[in-house]
């Protein structure tokens, strides 16, 4: 266990406590956010965590807040020691590593549902680390490009990290006839990192008949990284028959790294008959960006999403104001109510 001061954050009192619990993938950042928080040391080598709890003084709206700050192992061999940790939160950061996506991906298939089932109505925050390293790997991806020949057509590794295509029709002859996406990438590293398309039909028979979405980006870096097309029919009358998104990207620097077509009809007169998803991809090198972070703390519906680099020490203070002030005003919400703060409780 160990006692962090926190640099200029003021002295111990008693008061009020904050408890703060830091998940996300094993190496995704979690200890050295915490580290350089409440330490002002940035540990360069890495070294697993299993638990660790630092303690530090914010003040807030004149008052001085002790925050214990809940440090947890990420690998899946703590999966059942770690809800311990969850007890009496007040606030959860979910982290994943900027530049690894399977980490990105891991906040939804793993930690949200493990955070809310331990931790029905505590806020969340949604933290994007490492930074910089996105900046390292998008200026190595630029040498390296202007070094070798441009790769022309697909390569190994394509770097579609996820695409869905969910039609999920609980009646019969809903009247969509035609979903497509394609993204036709020619050339290497074009910038479309998030295309969306989703057809809500909560009525039968909506007017919709065509949606098409394409990016043809002729340019070098086309600044594209995110298209969505949605359909929310809460009315009659919805025939949509076709909708189609497509990325034509011909020129350097694609990289699409999320696509999702979604239907759910949940009336009458459901009839998909055409769902195409197709995407030629020329790079790897996945590299999660702002807005897919922003999504997915929607998705969630986490309270904010907030990006640092541990190393560089940037937006690592704004990152435990944020909790703060998010953790006291949920509690303060809960005593209003006269109900017990929200907390985690194991089940
Ligand atoms: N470049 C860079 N490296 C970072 C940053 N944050 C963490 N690292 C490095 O990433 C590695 C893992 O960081 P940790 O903070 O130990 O990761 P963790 O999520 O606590 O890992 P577990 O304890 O296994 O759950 C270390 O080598 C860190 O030096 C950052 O902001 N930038």
């Amino acid at each position: 266990m160990q006692n962090g001061s926190g640099a200029g954050r003021g002295r111990a009192v008693s008061g009020e406590q904050l408890k703060i619990v830091i998940v996300g993938d094993g190496g995704c950042g979690k200890t050295s956010l915490l580290m350089v928080y409440a330490k002002g040391d940035f540990p360069e080598t890495y070294a697993p965590s299993v638990f660790e709890k630092y303690v530090t003084m914010v003040t807030h709206g004149g008052k001085e807040i002790q925050l214990n700050l809940y440090d947890t192992a990420g690998q899946d061999d703590y999966d059942r020691l770690r809800p311990l940790s969850y007890q009496d939160a007040n606030l959860v950061l979910i982290c994943y590593d900027v530049t690894n996506p399977t980490s990105f991906d891991n906040v939804l298939i793993k930690w949200y549902p493990e955070v809310r089932h331990f931790c029905r109505d505590v806020p969340i925050i949604l933290i994007g680390c490492k930074t910089d390293l996105r900046k390292d790997k998008e200026r190595t991806r630029k040498l390296k490009a202007q070094d070798q020949a441009p790769i022309t057509y697909i390569q190994d590794q394509a770097p579609i990290t996820y695409i869905q295509v969910s039609a999920d029709l609980t009646q019969d002859q809903a009247p969509i006839t035609y979903i497509q996406v394609s993204a036709d990438l020619t050339q290497d590293q074009a910038p479309i990192t998030y295309i969306q398309v989703s057809a809500d039909l909560t009525q039968d028979q909506a007017p919709i008949t065509y949606i098409q979405v394409s990016a043809d980006l002729t340019q070098d870096q086309a600044p594209i990284t995110y298209i969505q097309v949605s359909a929310d029919l809460t009315q009659d009358q919805a025939p949509i028959t076709y909708i189609q998104v497509s990325a034509d990207l011909t020129q350097d620097q694609a990289l699409i790294t999320y696509i999702q077509v979604s239907a759910d009809l949940t009336q009458d007169q459901a009839l998909i008959t055409y769902i195409q998803v197709s995407a030629d991809l020329t790079q790897d090198q996945a590299l999660i960006t702002y807005i897919q972070g922003e999504v997915t703390q929607k998705e969630m519906n986490a309270e904010l999403y907030l990006e640092c680099s541990a190393k560089y020490r940037e937006n690592v203070e704004d990152i435990f104001k944020e909790a703060t002030k998010i953790a006291l005003a949920a509690n303060r919400k809960a005593r209003h109510a006269r109900k017990k703060p929200h907390s985690c409780t194991i089940l």
